[in-house]
Parts: structure tokens; C-alpha cells; sequence
């Protein structure tokens, strides 16, 4: 490509043949190289590069915007095109208190290559902080955005993408658009869960709420999964007094280990792994959260306890710590210090995550159980419900399609492959069997739909998207027409006109 092989023909982008991060991603499975980086200084310098590639139906280039690169399975490469690296355009975050304008509640306006924990630790200054989250606060904003963003206080508020007030975003096009529910709307909807297909998102407004002092953390154990998953559909049901509802599979002792790095409690029961003697005992973990604001005439441990009374968790088996708000929400990185230490952080990671609707749950389980072996098993494995209601359908995110259940369970197969202990093979194996689970959930028995989906040809995304593929395919050639954007999901060749 001629302008990047002599960058001063293209005004005045650097293009960076290479960098380290480029090409990789936290998966670890693809290792996808571009002709050339970019590492733009601001959202124009992305317009200019899109509004050059849309220009020429000659060119076959293709663009990534990389945030954080926490993807598993390359979507954020360009495998001989360009990576926008969207972490050097400076981070601006900037917080605007209920009361200062006309929109009636507190927001911040955060630059789209910007990380979560960056807009946490701004708007914690001002005693605010955003309502939906991630587990894991070191990925960007459009990153999450594109997807999703989930996490346990998904049931109560949505996923991020349903707190999102306004979006600028750069368009296939190479148009800078300003838009939100009620400006340029259908470039709004599109972006929130689009997959990075139709713009890349420059900036956005997320809106802020009051922010806790302390959060008392709770986790409760179960031998049986039918009352593991009514208490927490359960705990769903009090959205007025929970703030926050996940769990997850104890597998063995090394994962209940792993999974209470950051949980300040001492969790006495692991004995009885052993004491059964029988590897294939798996126990699960109930997790919730009640936000203390330290208010006159609320005790939160006596709203604890209020819950606690109406859940069947096993006798005695229950944890309840008290934590400060930031802790909490960063807890992940208390994992990844711990796993870093180790050198078991930069690994590959085969993740699987579904969404399943509650009817298909059970089987589901069986399912992942009858392909995982809980002898071998590294990482979470994360199970917890959301709400239907709570998510916009006209946002481009994928829900199983049995749309009269509110219930929707998402389960996280998050699997660390350490070279030490899996070969190739091995990790080939895994991929392999998760791939096997995906295709089965998919059926309508189960009825399950991935997140954060990785699916091998436009037919299988087809299939992903059901009855909503048309208005996917509707928006992609509207907002990206010559498909340059994002080639890493494999969802739309890009196209172009072949010069002989
Ligand atoms: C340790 C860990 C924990 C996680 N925990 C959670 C969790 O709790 N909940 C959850 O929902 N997800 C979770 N994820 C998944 C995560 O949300 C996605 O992988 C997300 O894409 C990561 O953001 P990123 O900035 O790293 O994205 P990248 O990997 O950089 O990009 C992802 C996709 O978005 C596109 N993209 C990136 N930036 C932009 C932009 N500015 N505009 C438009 N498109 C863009 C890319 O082209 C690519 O297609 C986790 C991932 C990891 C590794």
C-alpha cells in the first residue's frame, strides 16, 4: 500500500510498521499481523484514514480499532491491515454533577480508548461513580461498549451499553457523528454491541450515579444446582435491596482458591473436597452485594442478614465481608497481580461465554460438565441470571431469541491454558470441545447464544443473529459499506473492486 510504504503521501498520519501489541491479544490463540499502526492523536486523525479508505474502491485494506486488546480470538486484529491503537489519543475524562446542566443527573463525557478504572478513579473524586460494570476494569470503553459490558449489577441496571446517554463516534465513512437516543439514533443503537462493525467510537457519556463508601460482599455455597440457581434468580428479585448478584462453580479446591484471592474471608470448608474423595464433587457459589452508604438509620448487615434468611444455601456456609466500593469493584486486578506473579496471567485463555435461557439451564450445565474435567480445570467458571427487561433490543447485542423469559443466565468459561500444563494439543483439544458446547447450546433445545461470539463464516453469524441478521447486515451497509472496519470477527468480507 503505497501511503503507508511513504507515509508523507498521506498528509499527516505516521503509520508505525509494527508494535508490540499489535497482533495480539489476552486469548493468546491468534497472532494476526497488520501492514501497519496507527496511533492516531485525536478522533480526526481516524477520520482521515476512513474517509481515505472509503474513498477507493481499489483498496482492500481493512481497519481494527484495538482498546485494551482483551479479546480472545482476534476481533481487534487486522490481519494485513491497520490497527488504530485507540490508547494514544490522550484519556479525557470529564465529570458533570447533577445540577450543572439541564440533563437532570450526573454523567461523564470519557474518550472511547479510555479504561473503566481510569473513569472510576476520576468520578470517585466527585462521590460518583458509573452504575454497570465489568468484572475486570483494564478494558476500554468502546471496547465494552461494543460488546456489551456485564457484570453483577447487570441484573439491576442493564449491561453498560444500556447506560450509555450519547456516543461520538467515526464511522466507516470516516464521518464524525454525534449521536444518541434522540440524534443520528439509528448509528447509536447500531455501535451499542455492534462489534466495532459500523464506527468507532471516539467518546462517550456514561451516565454517573452516587457512588457507596463500603460494599458488604457475600458468598454462599451450595451442593445442589437447582438451589443454587432459584436463590439467585431469588436475589434478581430484589433489586430494592441487592445490589449486586453473581456466581460461580467450584470445581476444585485449586478454583475456590483462585476465586477468593481478593475476597478477605477465610473459607473453611475446603476439606471437604477431600474428605469426599471423590474428584468429581462440585460445589456452587453464590455471590451478592449490598452497597453501604454509610447513612443514618440503614444497618446494611442487618439487611444482610434479612436476605440471607430467605436463601438455602448450606448450613453455616456463608461469608460476609465488608470492603471498600473501589476494592470491590477492582477485584480482578487483585487476581491478575497474583496471577502475574506466578506467570500465569500472559497464557492463553480459550474462554467460552454464553448466554442460556433459564428453561435450557440445567441441560446446559450437564452439558459443560460432561466436556470439562474439573481435575484439570484452571480459571472462574462464572454462572449468574440477568434481566431481559434491561437490555434494548434494538441495540445490536444478541439475546437467546425465547423472548417471553425474563430470566437469562450468562455462564463464563473462563479457562487459563498454561503452556506448562497444556501443549498445543491440549489447547487445540479445548477449543475444540468449547466449540463442541457453543454449536450444542445453540440448538433449540437450549437455545443458548454466545457472547462475546467468535464463529468461523458469515453463515455461522448469520445463524447468531437469527431474525435479527437482516437489520445487522442493513446497518453494516449503511455505516461501513465497503466493510473496512473490524475484520477480525470474520463477519463481512470486505469489499472492494479487483484491478485485474
Ligand atoms: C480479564 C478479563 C475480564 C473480563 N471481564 C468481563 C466482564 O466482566 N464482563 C464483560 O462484559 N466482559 C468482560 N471481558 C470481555 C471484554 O469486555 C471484551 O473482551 C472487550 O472487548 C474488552 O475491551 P478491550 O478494550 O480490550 O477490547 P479490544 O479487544 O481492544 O476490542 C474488542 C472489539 O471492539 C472493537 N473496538 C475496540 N475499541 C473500539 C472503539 N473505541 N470503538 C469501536 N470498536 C472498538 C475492536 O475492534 C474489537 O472488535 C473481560 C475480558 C478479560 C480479558
Amino acid at each position: 500500500y503505497k501511503f503507508i510504504q511513504s507515509p508523507m503521501d498521506f498528509g499527516p498520519l505516521n503509520f508505525l510498521q509494527t508494535t508490540n501489541t499489535a497482533s495480539l491479544d489476552f486469548g493468546r490463540i491468534l497472532f494476526n499481523s497488520p501492514s501497519a499502526v496507527l496511533r492516531p492523536q485525536s478522533p480526526r486523525d481516524i477520520s482521515l484514514l476512513l474517509s481515505f479508505l472509503s474513498a477507493s474502491s481499489y483498496s482492500k485494506v481493512t481497519v481494527a480499532a484495538r482498546g485494551a486488546g482483551h479479546s480472545i480470538y482476534g476481533q481487534a486484529q487486522a490481519l494485513d491491515g491497520i490497527v488504530i491503537e485507540m490508547d494514544s489519543i490522550p484519556s479525557n475524562v470529564v465529570i458533570r454533577e447533577k445540577g450543572e446542566d439541564e440533563a437532570g443527573f450526573s454523567y461523564a463525557d470519557v474518550s472511547g480508548g479510555a479504561l473503566w478504572i481510569e473513569l472510576l478513579e476520576e468520578s470517585l473524586k466527585f462521590g460518583l461513580a458509573p452504575r454497570s460494570w465489568t468484572d475486570y476494569l483494564y478494558l476500554s470503553i468502546g471496547g465494552t461498549l461494543s460488546n456489551g459490558g456485564i457484570s453483577g449489577q447487570t441484573f439491576k441496571y442493564g449491561p453498560q451499553i444500556s447506560n450509555v446517554l450519547q456516543l461520538e463516534v467515526v464511522t466507516g465513512k470516516g464521518e464524525v457523528v454525534t449521536c444518541s437516543p434522540n440524534k443520528s439514533s439509528d448509528l447509536f443503537y447500531a455501535v451499542l454491541g455492534g462489534l466495532g462493525q459500523f464506527g468507532i467510537i471516539t467518546s462517550a457519556r456514561i451516565l454517573l450515579q452516587e457512588a457507596p463508601h463500603k460494599v458488604r460482599w457475600v458468598r454462599a455455597f451450595y451442593e445442589d444446582f437447582s438451589t443454587f440457581i432459584s436463590d439467585q434468580e431469588l436475589l434478581v428479585s430484589m433489586p430494592n435491596l441487592v445490589d449486586y448478584v453473581e456466581g460461580f462453580i467450584v470445581l476444585n479446591e485449586q478454583s475456590l482458591h483462585s476465586a477468593s484471592i481478593a475476597f478477605p474471608a477465610h473459607l473453611d470448608f475446603i476439606h471437604k473436597f477431600q474428605s469426599k474423595g471423590s474428584s468429581s464433587k462440585v460445589y456452587y457459589c453464590v455471590e451478592f452485594a449490598v452497597h453501604d452508604y454509610q447513612t443514618k438509620g440503614t444497618d446494611v448487615e442487618q439487611v444482610v442478614e434479612e436476605i440471607s434468611r430467605l436463601l438455602s444455601y448450606l448450613p453455616s456456609h456463608i461469608y460476609s465481608v465488608e470492603v471498600s466500593y473501589f476494592d470491590f469493584l477492582n477485584r480482578v486486578r487483585m487476581e491478575e497481580m497474583s496471577l502475574r506473579g506466578r506467570g500465569l496471567w500472559d497464557v492463553p485463555h480459550p474462554w467460552l461465554n454464553m448466554f442460556v435461557p433459564k428453561s435450557g439451564i440445567k441441560e446446559f450445565r450437564d452439558l459443560l460438565m460432561e466436556n470439562i474435567s474439573s481435575d484439570d480445570f484452571e480459571g472462574p467458571l462464572l454462572i449468574y441470571p440477568l434481566i431481559r427487561d434491561k437490555w434494548d433490543m434494538n441495540m445490536s447485542v444478541v439475546l437467546p431469541e425465547a423472548v417471553r423469559e425474563q430470566v437469562v443466565y450468562v455462564v463464563g468459561v473462563l479457562r487459563s491454558a498454561s503452556p506448562a500444563s497444556c501443549s498445543t494439543h491440549c489447547l487445540n483439544n479445548l477449543l475444540h470441545r468449547h466449540r463442541h458446547v457453543a454449536e450444542t447450546a445453540s440448538r433449540p433445545h437450549i437455545g443458548g447464544k454466545q457472547y462475546l461470539a467468535h464463529h468461523p463464516s458469515t453463515a455461522h453469524w448469520q445463524d447468531h443473529f437469527g431474525p435479527r441478521w437482516d437489520q445487522f447486515k442493513a446497518r453494516k451497509s449503511r455505516f461501513d459499506p465497503l466493510s473496512i472496519l473490524a475484520p477480525g470477527h470474520g463477519i463481512f468480507p470486505r469489499l472492494y473492486a479487483p484491478s485485474h
